[in-house]
């Protein structure tokens, strides 16, 4: 369904020069023909090309072309793989005219369908701004400073074995989409002591500030505050840059999310974080997802989210359903360490998803709520995890 998002009048219909772009580009990766949207929304795309330079017309309508070929070649790929997060159309919606009218029309290509879409159409214009302001290079050289990377699996594993118990990685959230504000009392640095205090043994952090009032600096400042459990940049990854951005944070891991990237990218983002000593957490919510990633060989630690990020829904037999049969045999046999995430409160809980096989879960709202989030930490587990209590 189509509906009308802005509407104003332009002084004249004919002062702007249309396009002779038609309705067939070429795709250069695989030399033939691509399909396009019907002509007249290309031709409004591409005379809506206006400019923040002074590049010539032509070149700015070549650039928004390949721009425009790059996202529609990966939604392609995407969705061949069952992906239904589709990337941020480059150009917004198309204008259209009336008489002396103009105005743009909200329909499915051009408006985010869901949550997880609209978080990820703004990460893709963030990181644009982003990467003009600090561009590869400069952050690459930014990495000689930035604090060495602590092991993240490890501190998993040797919780585990120390307590018995899945380790924890204590995720330190303001806010959320689905919940709204968790903790209006909230100083990240704080609560971060508290739950290594408690027995965490690593912390998640949200970086994303407009959906989750996270922050990247408060990677740094935990670190700087003596903070010494691994961090995981929670973060909507969609480029490599992020990656290089996390780590000169202070980021000893990444959160890669299969329902929003194609195999070759988790592949080759998983490779990245390698080669800078850095954890790689790949989270699926369904089967199909658990799949596509036990296919990718470089894949060492799996996160299951019991939250459907596209309608909020949890469910925490979602960790059980997929780590049964043959999934979790091929999971043992390649001793990867899986994360149970989300909709986790109780030590019924943490029991059921330790008994369906993880070695790990990711806790935020239970504990973050807590008006002491150490207590809240062995309230979750139902006794004392601290270093002092084993
Ligand atoms: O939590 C949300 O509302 C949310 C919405 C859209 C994308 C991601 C979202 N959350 C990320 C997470 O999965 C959780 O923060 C994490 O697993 C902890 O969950 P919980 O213990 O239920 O707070």
């Amino acid at each position: 369904m189509e509906g009308l998002a802005s509407f104003r009048a332009v002084p004249s219909f004919t002062s702007r020069p249309r396009s002779s772009i038609l309705g067939t580009a070429l795709n250069p990766r695989r030399g033939n023909s691509l399909s396009l949207p019907s002509s007249s929304s290309f031709i409004v795309r591409a005379q809506q090309m206006e400019s923040k330079d002074d590049e010539p017309e032509p070149v700015k309508i070549e650039l928004k072309i390949k721009e425009w070929e790059n996202s529609m070649y990966h939604n392609e790929v995407a969705a061949s793989q069952g992906i239904r997060i589709r990337r941020r159309p480059p150009t917004g919606p198309p204008l259209h005219y009336v008489g002396p009218f103009e105005f743009r029309l909200q329909n499915e290509g051009n408006t985010p369908r869901n949550i997880l879409e609209e978080i990820i159409w703004h990460k893709d214009t963030q990181v644009a701004q982003l990467k003009e302001r600090q561009p590869l290079y400069s952050l690459k050289k930014a990495l000689d400073n930035a604090p060495p990377v602590r092991d993240f699996i490890g501190a998993l594993r040797a919780a585990n074995s120390r307590t018995g118990l899945p380790g924890l990685i204590a995720e330190v959230k303001k806010a959320s989409p689905s919940r709204g504000v968790l903790r209006e009392n909230f100083d990240p640095v704080e609560i971060a002591q508290a739950y290594e205090k408690g027995g965490a043994a690593c912390l998640s952090v949200l970086a994303d500030e407009k959906f989750f009032q996270g922050s990247y600096d408060n990677m740094l400042a935990r670190r700087d505050a003596g903070v010494k459990c691994p961090l995981l940049c929670k973060e909507f990854i969609i480029e490599a840059w992020q990656i290089y951005y996390a780590r000169s944070k202070g980021a000893d891991a990444i959160l890669l999310i299969a329902a929003v990237l194609p195999d070759l990218d988790i592949k080759y983002m998983t490779k990245i974080c390698k080669m800078l000593g850095m954890a790689t957490l790949v989270e699926v919510h369904d089967e199909r997802e658990m799949d596509r990633v036990l296919g990718i060989e470089e894949v060492e630690f799996i996160g299951i989210n019991n939250r459907n990020l596209e309608t909020f829904e949890v469910d925490i037999s979602n960790t059980k359903k997929l780590l049964e049969g043959k999934r979790g045999e091929e999971i043992r046999k390649r001793d990867i360490i899986v994360v149970g995430e989300s909709g986790l409160f109780t030590p019924d809980d943490i029991a059921y998803v330790q008994e369906a096989g993880v070695k790990a879960v990711l806790v935020g709202e239970s504990i973050v709520k807590q008006s002491d989030p150490e207590k809240g930490v062995a309230g979750l587990f139902g006794k004392d995890i601290s270093l002092q209590s084993v």
